[in-house]
């Protein structure tokens, strides 16, 4: 039986994707990102699944830095699912929701509200948290605070709270990529087709970086190699200096994309592959 990390505590929405895709396994919150990673690494649990960008408020730069800088683990999996944000609030302040002055959540849960907190909840102050259940937790030990949390709505049957606003994310089709994490590359337990394949790779430019990054793209265009995301994050060895996050949409294959790695280095770049693997949609229901 495969035990599954997660960002807890229970009901997050990281929570949410483990046990629509993993209906039957033991799975284990941990309070941050890095906790989960580092559980994997120290054979705690046998996958985690963190979140990794969401499709408002774009990446969770802790999940990707922890990956780069301190934890390499490979990318086995990836599960897209989607994201209701709900105002959370204990039954004491249900009627009293618009005077909440204070907002616990997430950073990218915040994020995603910004514009329902601006016209409604002006005055309300933020409060981020690891994740969206802990401020739930949180909202549900502090009955006689103005506090609201930002969450689903499972996480309010969880801690006993009341919804007093549904759905205030700003925009539709929100969703969130979550990544599961192995401690080498395997294959999951999951007995359904995925919906698809990616490759991710993370490429450093050479010193000289005179058109590297029109080189780097030309090496995938023109072997037809279609990138769905290239993202720069710092390096941390100074300002102006990055390294580049790329998602392939195939598999990786025995030619193609490893033909446009050999060709890269060629060019002094540094490639590393941070997985290549099936993802799967959670159905909206
Ligand atoms: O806090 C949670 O519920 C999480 O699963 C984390 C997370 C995230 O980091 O993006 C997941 C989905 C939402 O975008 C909000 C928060």
């Amino acid at each position: 039986m495969q035990t599954i990390g997660y960002l807890g505590p229970k009901a997050t929405f990281t929570h949410l994707a483990v046990t629509a895709i993993f209906p039957n396994a033991e799975s284990v919150p941990y309070n941050t990102i890095p906790q989960c990673i580092d559980a994997v690494r120290d054979g705690e649990v046998d996958l985690a699944v963190v979140p990794l960008e969401n499709a408002l408020e774009g990446s969770v730069n802790l999940t990707i830095d922890y990956l780069i800088h301190e934890c390499s683990l490979p990318i086995v999996g990836e599960i897209v699912a989607p994201i209701e944000q709900h105002l959370l609030v204990h039954p004491q302040q249900a009627d009293a929701w618009k005077n909440i002055e204070r907002i616990y959540s997430h950073s990218h849960a915040i994020a995603q509200c910004h514009k329902f907190l601006h016209r409604h909840l002006k005055r309300a102050s933020y409060e981020y948290m690891a994740s969206t259940s802990a401020a739930a937790k949180y909202v549900s030990e502090h009955p006689h605070e103005k506090a609201a949390a930002i969450g689903n709505r499972l996480a309010a049957k969880e801690y006993g709270l009341a919804i007093a606003k549904e759905n205030i994310h700003d925009y539709d089709y929100n969703h969130t990529r979550f990544i599961i994490l192995h401690q080498q590359p395997c294959e999951l337990p999951i007995d359904h087709e995925p919906d698809g394949y990616k490759t991710t790779l993370m490429i450093t430019l050479p010193k000289d970086q005179a058109g590297a990054l029109h080189q780097v793209l030309s090496a995938f265009a023109w072997r037809k190699l279609n990138l769905t995301k290239i993202e720069s994050r710092p390096a941390k060895t100074g300002l102006g200096n990055y390294f580049f996050i790329i998602d392939i949409d195939q598999k990786l294959d025995d030619v193609l994309i490893p033909g446009a790695i050999a060709e890269l280095e060629a060019l002094d770049c540094a490639v590393q592959v941070l997985g290549s693997y099936p993802y799967y949609t959670v159905k909206q229901k």
